[in-house]
């Protein structure tokens, strides 16, 4: 097999469904552009009690693809790290299991470092507002544009929230001396912001619905989310962040005076 170009991590737990589908449509996207010899896939497992395993022993004969189960560690953040730190490729991809990513925009990511950048995105607001599937529901849409607000000052990325992301590996190197917080699910933004990226890419995708299974985003996903901002606004822009906390605290001093 020829030398290990691109990593793609997908981190994964009870995805066991969406796994085969996946993975047959990266490598079918991979072979239209001849990447897929260079590639190679690695799912991050958190020891799903369902077939995830038997399907990546089943697709091994046909494609370079792996799972590492962890069994004592929990998190999308660092399951990704995980699958960083085994990756042989000099280019690394992060993608969703459930197909909300679409695989066909991979050569597309892959592309983007080759010509120079040291980070690129798949966004969903390419077109300039927010570009996903008819049927995401209105409660997502809303905690997504709010969450994309928060970040704004930290990145000038047009999809801040995005989980589908690609760096080369020097800017993954920068990032992991930096000290990297495998907090929550913003693996993407974290990776940006410590690594201090100067030139990055985006691809514009359309993000759609989940293909099997439940998503885990949970209200503890978004709390942890507000404490992982804390955290990269003290390393980004310490000055900033008594400003913006001071700010905070008069916005809820002025609501309670209006709600009490
Ligand atoms: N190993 C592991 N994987 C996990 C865990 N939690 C979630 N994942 C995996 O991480 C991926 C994203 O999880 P979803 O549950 O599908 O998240 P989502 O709500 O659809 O969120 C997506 O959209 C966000 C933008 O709105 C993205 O920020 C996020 O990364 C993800 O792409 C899926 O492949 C899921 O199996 C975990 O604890 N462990
Ligand atoms: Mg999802």
């Amino acid at each position: 097999m020829s030398e290990i170009r691109v990593s793609i991590i997908v981190p994964a737990f009870r995805e066991g469904e969406n796994i085969k589908l996946l993975t047959e449509g990266i490598f079918k996207a991979l072979s239209a552009k001849n990447l897929d010899k260079v590639t190679e896939l690695i799912i991050v497992d958190d020891n799903s009690k369902d077939k995830t395993v038997e399907v990546v022993q089943q697709l091994k004969s046909k494609y370079p693809v792996r799972v590492i189960v962890r069994t004592t560690e929990r998190g999308l953040s660092s399951a990704v790290l995980r699958g960083f730190s085994e990756a042989k490729g000099r280019y690394l991809l992060c993608m969703d299991a459930d197909l909300q990513h679409p695989p066909q925009s991979v050569p597309d990511l892959i592309e983007s470092l080759e010509k120079g950048n040291e980070f690129v995105i798949g966004t969903r607001y390419g077109g300039g507002s927010l570009s996903v599937d008819k049927d995401w529901p209105m409660h997502r849409i809303i905690i997504s544009k709010g969450a994309r607000a928060l970040a704004r000052p930290l990145t000038p990325l047009s999809d801040p929230m995005t989980g589908f992301f690609g760096i080369t590996r020097p800017a993954y190197q920068r990032a992991i001396q930096n000290g990297i917080n495998p907090i929550g699910f913003k693996i993407a933004l974290e990776m940006y912001v410590k690594a201090r990226i100067k030139k990055h890419g985006e691809v514009s995708i359309v993000f759609g619905v989940r293909h099997a299974g439940e998503s885990k985003l949970t209200g503890a996903v978004i709390i942890n989310y507000l404490k992982h901002l804390v955290e990269l606004y003290s390393f980004a822009l310490p000055l900033l962040l008594p400003i913006l906390l001071a700010v905070a605290l008069v916005l809820l001093y002025v609501l309670y005076k209006i709600l009490v």
